[in-house]
């Protein structure tokens, strides 16, 4: 029976689990070849059973100043122009899953931004998050790295209600996205827990009693910028669910939003939250209230 076009509910109940596939990717200097390994290990996950699939940050061009203005592309206009969200897009709809496509540089008019575009099953663009927060160190005699040299910053967190197909039998629910950097920001996190959801940063998904997913590039001592690897999933309690060494590799780990009702419920935080000593100003959602 096509499930898609039948008007009857479902005969079991929507179960509180999903299964997400976090791939670490090798990149090379070769678009073609990224776009192509990518949708290979994105196929590879849903085989192996994850609803939401994520990719690294900067999956399609090496990650460098140099290489972001010529591997940029132009998502809004869509299609040739963007061949890398073309595809995320089509493999999304083929495999009725939920795709956190890392990030790829963007071009918008003459800017460019480091850029993250959610699809959802139907592989429609549901979400973009343009980093916020640039990667702009310079720790003399180790690493120089100035993003805003060639990128430039996004103006809003971002959050996104997946769509929660009734066929799926799985809701991958609502997702808060950080491109690398601004995972260390922990008033994104907080911004995003108040909204109540699942990602960002490590150290903050006890504190904000939150799934936090990480994925990284696989690590290439050759390139510019060495990247750690070590993808992660972190559960509400702090606890690593999943990871893995240095090298590519395909994470596939559950997630239980039950166990997130079990955390603040034993936790409380939110409800024991001194509002009156501290708040947590939501300058966006203020924004766009008034
Ligand atoms: O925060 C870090 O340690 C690394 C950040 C980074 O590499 C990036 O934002 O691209």
């Amino acid at each position: 029976m096509d499930h898609q076009h039948s008007l009857m509910p479902p005969a079991a109940i929507p179960s509180t689990t999903f299964k997400i596939g976090l791939c670490q990717l090798s990149v090379t200097a070769d678009k073609e070849r990224n776009i192509a390994h990518a949708r290979k290990a994105i196929e590879e996950a849903a085989a192996k059973g994850a609803k939401l699939v994520m990719l690294p940050e900067i999956w399609n061009s090496p990650y460098s100043n140099d290489s972001f203005p010529v591997y940029a592309e132009d998502i809004d206009v869509g299609g040739e122009a963007s061949p890398s969200t073309a595809m995320l897009s089509e493999v999304a709809r083929l495999l009725k899953i939920t795709i956190v496509g890392g990030s790829i540089p963007e071009r918008s008019g003459d800017r460019l931004y480091n850029t993250c575009c959610v699809f959802d099953s139907d592989g429609k663009l549901k979400a973009k998050h343009r980093k916020i927060h640039l990667f702009d160190i310079d720790i003399p005699g180790k690493i120089t790295f100035i993003e805003s040299k060639t990128l430039t910053a996004g103006e809003n967190p971002t959050i996104v209600d997946t769509d929660n197909h009734w066929w799926v039998l799985a809701e991958v629910g609502r997702i808060g996205i950080g491109i690398c950097y601004d995972i260390r920001f922990q008033e994104l996190a907080m911004i995003y827990a108040a909204r109540g959801l699942f990602l960002p940063s490590l150290d903050q998904a006890a504190d904000n009693q939150l799934y936090v997913a990480t994925c990284s590039p696989a690590r290439d001592v050759a390139a510019g910028y060495v990247a750690w690897g070590h993808s992660t999933l972190v559960g509400p309690f702090g606890e690593v669910l999943a990871t893995t060494e240095h090298e590519q590799d395909i994470i596939i780990a559950e997630i239980d939003y039950s166990l997130l009702e079990l955390r603040r419920t034993n936790l409380p935080l939110t409800k024991q939250r001194r509002g009156d000593l501290y708040q947590l100003v939501d300058v966006q959602r203020m924004k766009s209230e008034s």
